[in-house]
């Protein structure tokens, strides 16, 4: 039998960057058709802004392990929607996900196959456990960068497709300086 070496590995905590950690960069560019409103969108593109990093530790696909990963998601809108990930399934969908905060202020949008949305509010010390077969997307709704850590197997892959398609069936916005989640206009099932 062949082990693995543990991994020790402190997180700082005000950046949220981990040592050696794989770093992943994704820009507004790479949200195209993410966000409702068009016109904005277009707008902020002439900058290209970071909307957020992610670092992670990853082991092969395997039955059993264990990933993790740190995201720093900017603070941000686009016209009224405040910053987000892109949101997924798992390719193998029944796998399960914690998330942790760390720093800064906002939440994960979660949504079942068939559009139930649930709007979870995270802040530094939130646990969320995002359970088999929902979606889920963080959204930043604070004015500083929100950091937050994710522990998630190995084997369950990012399934973007229907997300990227449809979106969620709620949005995360800023309407007379509150921040409310309504109903997605453009979701269709
Ligand atoms: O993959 P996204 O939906 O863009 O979210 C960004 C990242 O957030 C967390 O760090 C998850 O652990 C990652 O698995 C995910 O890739
Ligand atoms: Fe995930």
């Amino acid at each position: 039998m062949e082990y693995k070496n543990p991994i020790g590995v402190n997180i700082d905590l005000e950046t949220g960057v981990i040592p050696g950690a794989k770093k992943l960069v994704r820009r507004l560019s790479s949200l195209k058709g993410y966000f409702l409103d068009e016109e904005a969108y277009n707008e902020l593109l002439k900058d290209d802004p970071v909307v957020y990093e992610v670092y992670a530790v990853e082991q092969d696909e395997k039955d059993g392990d264990l990933n993790f990963a740190t995201t720093v998601l900017y603070p941000g809108k686009v016209g009224k929607e405040f910053f987000f990930t892109k949101g997924h399934f798992h390719s193998k969908a029944d796998r399960a996900e914690i998330y942790y905060g760390i720093k800064g202020k906002g939440g994960m949008l979660l949504q079942t196959p068939e559009g139930k949305a649930e709007w979870i509010p995270m802040g530094p010390g939130t646990v969320v456990y995002v359970p088999p077969y929902w979606a889920h997307r963080t959204v930043n709704t604070g004015d500083e960068p929100f950091i937050f850590l994710a522990v998630y197997p190995a084997d369950a892959g990012h399934d973007y497709g229907s997300i990227a398609e449809k979106g969620f069936s709620k949005i995360v916005i800023e309407e007379n300086g509150e921040v409310k989640v309504v109903d997605n206009p453009r979701w269709r099932e």
